[in-house]
């Protein structure tokens, strides 16, 4: 049964998803359970094939054994197993063996797919993380650190209950329909977690009868969720009607062009601003589709509001005013997916708009970066790199320095598109 133990965590096999790691005893939000080391970080290129050769060529035995032991579930007939074999004879051709220690073409392929299922941020394999099963529901958080990883909690737990992380990136935020096909089609299972066998609200849309669309589009204080609306992807819980066959597929059709926008390697900012403007419109700030959309146009702008910044000048006014509504809507949504999740989805957004309103200097600005601050640092607080949290506790207390702010400046995880980031867990 366990093969691995530490004061805070045992490993046992579950019949439902085979290795798992369990608490062993409670402890509060943001604890660390373990730190973790990586086998040699490949190289982060497209080639991955190669990449995972070339690392598991430089491991040690020992390395090598631990790496072998992780779970492998490509199915046989999936369409990577012929990529991955064509990969791997490659290297081998360029890589003549020349010692007894050289991997063999077999050894390579076992452990490219190993690697498929157990990488981590910047394609890292760590032998105790790789044993962290996923919950769309997650009470741990995944820590990249410079010789490895760690896990903290995401809220109080108890002994007993399964250590659970994310391996969706910002997808986490996304449908049950969604969430299950990134999952099926890169990390090849369907998730048991609770969440997704319940009835999801984060693809409903508010209903027809109880909000009747305005030549459209939806009266502006529901597509800006000021008035209480009731939502439904089936048959609205307030009137009982059902969805309309035109309603369900408008609905499909802009989760399909707002999943490949945001999914899409180009990043065309017009198209997602073209789509996020629809999406609100028609499925209103709840949906996971204009949330998305949202952060995506919140992401570059923040971006250049840095870039501004860095040159010892204050963001545009109105671009700011702009940024700060799509955000507080994506901070709502995303608290309301998952306790604690605006942070974990923003925080990052937060801190820069902070900043921001900060650089206008004006005493109203300022106090209300101090509010934004605040919520980053309900995040920060647990999970934040020293730098940040330094930034963060100075903006609460209304300091805006320029240069300092740099310092700090920590974009992680939800700095980077959502396509880029699911490649990683
Ligand atoms: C990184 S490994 C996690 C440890 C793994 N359970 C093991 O036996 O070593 C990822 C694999 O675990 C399984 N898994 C993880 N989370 C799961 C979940 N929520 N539901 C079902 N299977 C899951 C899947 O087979 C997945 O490919």
């Amino acid at each position: 049964m366990a093969s691995t133990e530490s004061p805070n965590y045992v490993q046992k096999t579950t019949p439902k998803s085979g290795e798992s790691l369990f608490y062993t005893c409670s402890l509060p939000k943001a604890a660390l359970i373990f730190e973790d080391s990586s086998f040699p970080a490949p190289q982060v290129t497209d080639d991955w094939v190669a990449d995972y050769c070339e690392a598991y060529a430089e491991c040690n035995e020992e390395e090598r054994e631990l790496w072998n032991d992780l779970c492998c579930s490509i199915p046989p007939s999936h369409s990577l197993n012929p990529m991955i074999e064509t990969g791997c004879k490659e290297y081998i051709d360029s890589h003549p063996p020349t010692s007894e220690l050289s991997p063999t073409l077999q050894e390579l392929i076992n452990a490219v797919k190993i690697a498929r299922c157990n990488s981590f941020t910047s394609r890292n394999i760590h032998p105790v993380t790789s044993r962290v099963n996923h919950s769309c529901t997650p009470n741990a958080l995944y820590l990249p650190t410079p010789t490895g990883c760690s896990l903290r909690t995401l809220k109080p737990v108890q002994a007993g209950e399964e250590i659970t992380i994310s391996y969706l990136g910002i997808y986490l935020f996304a449908s049950n329909g969604l969430r299950n096909s990134i999952l099926l089609s890169e990390k090849f299972f369907t998730c048991q977690c609770p969440r997704c066998s319940s009835i999801p609200n984060e693809n409903s849309v508010p209903c027809e009868k109880c909000h009747p669309r305005i030549s459209g589009g939806l009266p502006e204080d529901v597509e800006f969720e000021d008035a209480p609306v009731n939502y439904t992807v089936a048959i609205c819980p307030k009137c009982n009607d059902v969805l309309s066959p035109a309603a369900t597929s408008l609905r499909q059709k802009l989760e399909e062009k707002s999943t490949a926008a945001l999914r899409s390697e180009e990043n065309d900012m017009d198209v997602i601003r073209e789509i996020h403007e629809v999406c609100s419109q028609v499925l209103g700030a709840k949906h996971y589709s204009t949330a998305l959309t949202g952060l995506t146009i919140v992401d570059s702008m923040c971006l250049e509001f840095n870039r501004v910044m860095i040159l010892g000048q204050a963001p545009e006014e109105l671009e700011l005013a702009e940024c700060v509504d799509t955000l507080t809507r994506i901070f709502q949504f995303a608290e309301g997916v998952i306790e604690g999740g605006g942070g974990m989805m923003c925080y990052s957004q937060c801190l820069t708009v902070a900043r921001g309103l900060g650089c206008l200097g004006d005493e109203k600005s300022v106090a209300f970066g101090k509010v934004w601050a605040e919520k980053a640092w309900k995040f920060l607080e647990g999970f934040g790199e020293e730098g940040e949290k330094k930034v963060c506790l100075k903006l609460m207390e209304g300091k805006v320095e320029h240069m300092e702010l740099l310092e700090g400046k920590g974009d992680r995880e939800t700095s980077e598109k959502p396509s880029k980031k699911m490649r990683k867990k």
